[in-house]
């Protein structure tokens, strides 16, 4: 299911992905299949070395599949594009130029007949929306981590890419810092719409950004054993969203495929043949009504 309407394509549809390193080795995943709507925002959960960042990889097209192929706005994806953005863990920021040059140099790839007046006012708004505007005329190594990856976010929005693929993008910062990016990240969701493909390892951040969550099982041969729909309205709140009684059904869906699930699924060689769909909490959501 996505968050569009029925009759409209998906952005992204991948259709039996699988890849393997080494031949006569097992695949590391197999048989992936989905689609991504317009506007959604996907995060993706699962253990370590279950395929995650070769997925996202194959899906950006910096990587290719052993198997199955990646379609995006009716043509296969093939190689690296500018339609489609990637922040990785940490924030590649070119470290001769300023933060404004950083983020004009990429609009300017993008968009190479944009007027200068235009590149500066996209700059502006989106380092703004990162709430960095003071920052302008720093360069990356006068800038702590947290202001780094908060650059590499304004860049990625600023080119407005079709998809944009975030491959643990806060996994490197302190709870703290985490959060304020965790917000604004929200903030400039709310206000873009971009579609996003984001892998996390932070449940609490899947519920707060996500619209769906794809849970991997574990490797190797691993799969999207389900794809949880948050059940959570939008908009949501870092700091009350724990007060919604929808908030620890999808929590405790989320530790308990990671802790329980995901295991016993490999011990016992349970693979879906689709992925099970989940709606977590939208029994609270019914008693809420019937009040
Ligand atoms: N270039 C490569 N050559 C050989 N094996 C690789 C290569 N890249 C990844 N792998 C293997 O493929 C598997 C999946 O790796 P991947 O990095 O996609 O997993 P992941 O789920 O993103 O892990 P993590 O959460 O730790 O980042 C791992 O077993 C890894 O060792």
């Amino acid at each position: 299911m996505t968050t569009q309407p029925l009759n409209t394509k998906p952005l992204m549809e991948v259709d039996g992905l699988a890849k393997r390193y080494r031949a006569g080795q097992p695949n590391v995943f197999q048989d992936i299949r989905f689609d991504i709507g317009r506007n959604e925002f996907i995060c993706v959960i699962g253990h370590s070395g279950c395929g995650k960042s070769t997925i996202l990889n194959i899906l950006a097209g910096l990587e290719t599949a052993s198997e199955g192929a990646v379609v995006m706005n009716g043509k296969e994806v093939a190689g690296p594009g500018l339609d489609r953005g990637v922040v990785f863990q940490s924030h590649a920021l070119l470290p001769w130029l300023t933060v404004r040059d950083n983020i004009a140099f990429a609009v300017r790839s993008r968009h190479p007949s944009m007027s200068k007046a235009d590149v500066a006012q996209r700059v502006q708004h989106y380092i703004g929306l990162v709430g960095l505007s003071h920052a302008l005329d720093k360069k990356p190594s006068e800038l702590s981590g947290g202001m780094k990856q908060r650059v590499g976010i304004a860049r990625a929005f600023s080119v407005e890419p079709k998809m944009l693929f975030m491959d643990e993008p806060f996994g490197a910062l302190d709870a703290l810092t985490r959060g304020v990016i965790q917000d604004e990240l929200l903030k400039i969701v709310q206000e873009t719409r971009q579609t996003v493909y984001m892998i996390t390892h932070d449940i609490d951040e899947a519920i707060l950004l996500a619209d769906r969550i794809f849970l991997m099982s574990n490797g190797p041969e691993a799969c999207i054993a389900e794809i949880v729909v948050n059940t959570i309205p939008k908009p949501r709140n870092r700091e009350n969203m724990h007060h919604d009684p929808r908030f620890y059904a999808m929590r405790n869906h989320l530790l308990d495929f990671l802790v329980h699930r995901s295991k016993a699924m490999q011990a016992e060689g349970i693979r879906p043949k689709e992925p099970l769909i989940v709606y977590p909490g939208a029994e609270a959501n019914e008693t809420l009504q019937a009040v």
